[in-house]
């Protein structure tokens, strides 16, 4: 059974605060990819490194983990890895192609290729790389700031099983949902148990709150969203959370962040996930209004908005933060920041949000 390590006192639980509703004397801000390219401490690393070495060496990804706190006031840490370790360890091969992306080189082209995966997944054998990389880097954050750890919702990794890598339409993986609904569900079914199974470890190495990423909610109608992707998301929260408690862990709070789906807010809000994610499409007071006061928002700058000059990312964050109000509210950007941002900005970003949020008394 797994046991928990003991790790250095936490010194700002901001984010676990706001995740769980509780009062914040300022808003907590963590920015998705917070680790990557936009920074040329990370692109310095990386010609030494190829990416999924980085994810598969814990000091390694300990690293990159610590790169972006050590420059910025940020709330929290996200472990370095990538939604696509789940692939892999279902047994595809996943190559990461500098400029260009994920690259699978023997995608799931029809059913019959549902055999090649390689089930049922030992969890703890083909990723417990992660988990070493999260306590250590748990450790070397010396109680800075939370730990968060995620994976990719089933839908997302499924699409790129299908797909091979990168699609704009997605028709491929979306073929299979309505030629193939009940092979669809099978491949559904058997990512959402490695889901369930990896983030509870990921609790057990020392992750403090996890984010799920359903990146590609956007391209799927209401209805296939509540059939294809809702059911699994659902199941990840239930069972972890029943798990947890079972194995006596911490019941961290869950994000979902599902790029997209605004068409399904309220559903996503009426889960047992602790905060939900926006895009930056969806504007705070009606996502407020349609998810009730019972959860806790997340987002949602344009993170294009960080291409423009300082003083407009001070007021778009100011109008930001007028729309979401103090509590129950994790700032971020609407989906992750891009390579060529300029860091200063980012600076800007995060600086604001604390400067804008922070109350009287
Ligand atoms: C869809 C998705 C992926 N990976 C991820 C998602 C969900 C979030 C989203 O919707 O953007 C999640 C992810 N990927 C990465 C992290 C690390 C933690 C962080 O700082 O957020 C996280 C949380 C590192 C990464 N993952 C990747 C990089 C860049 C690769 C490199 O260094 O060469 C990093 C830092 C590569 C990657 N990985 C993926 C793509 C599409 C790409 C190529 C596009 C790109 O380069 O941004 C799959």
């Amino acid at each position: 059974m797994a046991t928990q390590n003991t790790f250095p006192a936490l010194k700002n639980d901001l984010i676990l605060r706001a995740a769980r509703g509780d009062r914040v004397e300022k808003t907590p801000v963590w920015v998705m990819r917070q680790a990557g390219r936009y920074l040329p401490e990370f692109r310095e690393f990386r010609k030494q490194h190829d990416f999924f070495t980085i994810c598969r060496t814990p000091e390694l990804a300990c690293e990159v983990t610590l790169q972006p706190i050590r420059r910025f006031d940020l709330d929290a840490a996200i472990i370095f890895s990538d939604i696509l370790v789940i692939p892999q360890a279902m047994g595809l091969t996943v190559e990461m192609v500098p400029g260009k992306g994920p690259h699978f080189p023997q995608p799931l082209q029809t059913p019959s290729d549902l055999a090649r995966l390689k089930l049922p997944v030992d969890v703890n054998q083909e990723l417990g790389y992660v988990f070493k990389a999260i306590t250590l880097t748990r450790q070397k954050l010396e109680g800075k700031v939370p730990l968060i750890g995620f994976c990719g919702a089933p839908w997302t990794l499924m699409s790129y099983m299908i797909e091979g890598g990168g699609s704009p339409t997605l028709s491929k993986s979306k073929a299979w949902l309505y030629a193939h609904p009940d092979a669809s569900h099978q491949l559904l079914q058997s990512i959402t148990d490695v889901c369930v199974e990896y983030l509870e470890g990921q609790v057990a190495a020392g992750a403090q709150l996890l984010q799920v990423f359903e990146s590609h909610a956007g391209l799927l109608g209401r209805e296939q969203f509540l059939q294809f992707s809702l059911p699994y998301l659902k199941q990840i929260a239930s069972k972890l959370k029943a798990n947890l408690q079972a194995k006596n862990l911490p019941i961290v709070p869950i994000i979902v962040f599902a790029k997209g789906a605004h068409y399904a807010l309220k559903e996503l809000s009426d889960t047992e996930y602790d905060v939900v994610g926006l895009d930056w499409t969806m504007e705070p007071r009606e996502a407020r209004k349609c998810v009730g006061e019972m959860v806790t928002l997340q987002g949602n700058l344009d993170p294009c908005a960080l291409y423009s000059p300082k003083e407009d990312i001070r007021a778009a964050v100011k109008k930001m933060a007028e729309g979401f109000g103090s509590q129950r509210w994790i700032a971020n950007l609407g989906h992750g920041i891009y390579p060529d941002m300029n860091p200063e900005h980012l600076r800007t970003f995060i600086d604001s949000v604390h400067e804008f949020t922070q109350q009287e008394n």
